[in-house]
């Protein structure tokens, strides 16, 4: 990639402690990841309408949307996901500038992907979410048929099949979608940003 030069960061007229201040809540990254099925898009769509319906700015980065604009030059190869994650990261950086809690939905298989996100953001900002669902459960899921056309070989480099997924050594939470429902996912998110005090 072609590196920019000439160019000069400029400071912005408000803060992003200032717009925090005038929201009444902090901002930050809820970055979930986990295999195709696990429950990524549900929990954080069920997470970010709790946000709402208290008034929080929030806003839901989904991979499936993503992909239809941004990156819809990017494919499944694994420099493709890397170059997903990263612009996903620089995206989400400027949401929790704005003083937005987004919440992400993308596999994110790769461990240093993850990282090189986790590393633009200051302490706190990014709450890694491991949505850790075994692969035979979301097989059985399976909402989208993906499953099925990447076990018939009409899907190549699937997460789980033939493309590896990295848990996470140390994600801020775990959840494990075929134990608890959506609800109990719902709340032991809020629990997590409340004991932060986020919200
Ligand atoms: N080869 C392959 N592997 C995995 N997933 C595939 C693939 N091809 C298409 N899809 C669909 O694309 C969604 C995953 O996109 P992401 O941007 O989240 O992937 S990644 O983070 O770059 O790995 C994923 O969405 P989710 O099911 O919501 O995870 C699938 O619907
Ligand atoms: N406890 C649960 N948490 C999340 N999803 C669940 C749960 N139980 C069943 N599901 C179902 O599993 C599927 C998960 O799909 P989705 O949210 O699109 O996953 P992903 O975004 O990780 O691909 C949905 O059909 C959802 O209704």
């Amino acid at each position: 990639m072609k590196k920019a030069t000439n160019i000069t960061w400029h400071e912005t007229a408000i803060t992003k402690g200032e717009r925090r201040a005038q929201n009444g809540h902090g901002s930050c990254v809820l970055w979930f990841t986990g295999l195709s099925g696990s429950g990524k898009s549900t929990i954080a769509n069920a997470f970010s309408s709790y946000l709402y319906e208290q008034g929080i700015s929030e806003y839901v980065l989904d991979g499936d949307n993503i992909r239809h604009g941004l990156n819809k030059d990017l494919g499944f190869s694994d420099e493709d996901r890397a170059e997903n994650i990263r612009r996903i990261g620089e995206v989400a950086k400027l949401f929790v500038d704005s003083g937005t809690i987004v919440t992400t939905a993308f596999i994110s298989p790769f461990r240093s992907d993850r990282n090189q996100v986790r590393s633009l953001f200051d302490e706190g900002e990014f709450v890694e979410i491991f949505v850790d669902c075994p692969i035979d459960e979301c097989e059985r899921r399976d909402p989208k048929h993906l499953y099925a056309k990447a076990r018939r070989g009409e899907i190549k480099d699937f997460t789980g099949i033939d493309s590896p997924y990295e848990n996470p050594l140390e994600p801020e939470l775990t959840i494990q979608s075929h134990k608890v429902t959506i609800e109990e996912a719902v709340k032991e998110i809020a629990d997590y940003l409340v004991s932060k005090n986020m919200i």
